[in-house]
């Protein structure tokens, strides 16, 4: 017979990954786009893709071979007017298209964070997972517009180093050595952990980084809230960690297991079935730094049993351990 766990596994690892592009105007997304959509494609892969676009006409879009599902969500900025839409897009391309990889080409000023929520929204409706946000850095601008350290470019520069999972140092070709290293180490002060790769028309082979090494390395998005303090809050990590029910839990155990979430753990969210029916069955549940709410659901569609937890450099393997621990219970019975 199979073993429960592993098939609570390999339930988990069908979760599509998710990719996030971001990078100022120019920097070199869209070269970096096709690349990884080659690759996936050399896998095997059937990727699809979401573009974000500021105006109203994708026209990085026709760069994109036809066999490639896209959707385009133009004149808005996904992590903000359009982060509701994200969770639908994401949702719709799969029951569409089915991908087996999802990549997002966000504007250049989108924050991961919001795009973070976003994707995970889409977590509830389908198996998703993110995987890792890549940003693409304009070599040249960034030394340029980093000397004097002020303007909003510069900023926007900035916080999208600061929550990239891997960072692409592009344009390395109109760099010389001595620039090269100067733009390096203004990356390191805005990002301490994030693999730094010199590029030139984003061309690396270094997949592994991109894509993520493991699912723990993946879901981690750096601290990229907050404004000027980037020495002081560069050790913290923003983490998440999804998981697909294998089946109903006990309410009262369940609300124990959130009452009892550490303190660096700070936002959950999700669906969940309870077995004891005097509680009835689905619940769409919201916890936020101690405060947890329930709401009954009745979906229409189908809608996957899936908890989402976010917060900062928390063991995932213990909490994994609690939410097994709960459904083995349910095994038993
Ligand atoms: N010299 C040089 N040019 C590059 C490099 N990478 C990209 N480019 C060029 O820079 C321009 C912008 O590249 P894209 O990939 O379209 O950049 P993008 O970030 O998608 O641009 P937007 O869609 O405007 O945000 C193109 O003309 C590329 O050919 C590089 O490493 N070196």
């Amino acid at each position: 017979m199979e073993n429960l766990s592993e098939a609570g596994e390999s339930i988990a690892m069908r979760a599509i990954p998710v990719y996030v592009l971001t990078g100022f105007l120019g920097s070199g997304k869209t070269t970096l786009l096709t690349r990884l959509l080659e690759r996936l494609k050399s896998e095997g892969k059937r990727p699809a893709v979401i573009m974000n676009e500021l105006g109203d006409i994708n026209l990085d879009g026709q760069l994109v071979e036809r066999d490639v599902p896209m959707a385009e969500m133009l004149s808005g900025c996904i992590c903000c007017s359009m982060r509701g839409d994200l969770g639908l897009t994401i949702d719709g391309l799969i029951g569409l298209h089915g991908p087996d990889a999802i990549v997002i080409e966000a504007t250049g000023a989108a924050n991961p964070m919001e795009l973070l929520d976003g994707v995970t929204e889409a977590a509830m409706y389908r198996k998703v997972e993110l995987k890792s946000v890549i940003a693409v850095v304009d070599g040249p601008q960034l030394l340029a517009r980093g000397r004097d350290g002020k303007g909003r470019t510069f900023k926007l520069m900035r916080d999208g180093i600061r929550c990239g999972t891997a960072l692409l140092l592009n344009k390395a070709d109109k760099l010389a050595p001595e620039e090269l290293v100067e733009a390096q180490q203004l990356m390191r002060g805005m990002n301490a952990h994030a693999p730094i790769l010199p590029t030139v028309r984003c061309d690396t082979e270094a997949w592994d980084l991109l894509f993520g090494t493991s699912q723990d390395a993946a879901s981690r998005v750096p601290e990229c809230t907050g404004g000027s303090h980037v020495h002081e809050h560069s050790h913290q990590h923003v983490m998440a960690l999804t998981h697909y029910w294998r089946g109903p839990v006990d309410s009262e155990a369940f609300e124990r297991l959130l009452g009892e979430l550490p303190d660096n753990i700070y936002r959950a969210k999700g669906i969940v079935s309870f077995s004891d029916t005097s509680r009835g069955s689905r619940f769409l549940f919201q916890y936020a730094y101690k405060e947890s709410d329930f709401i009954r659901i009745e979906p229409q569609g189908e809608v996957l049993d899936v908890a989402v937890f976010i917060g900062e450099h928390f063991s995932k393997e213990e909490l994994l351990g609690k939410l097994r621990a709960l459904e083995e219970v349910e095994d038993k019975s």
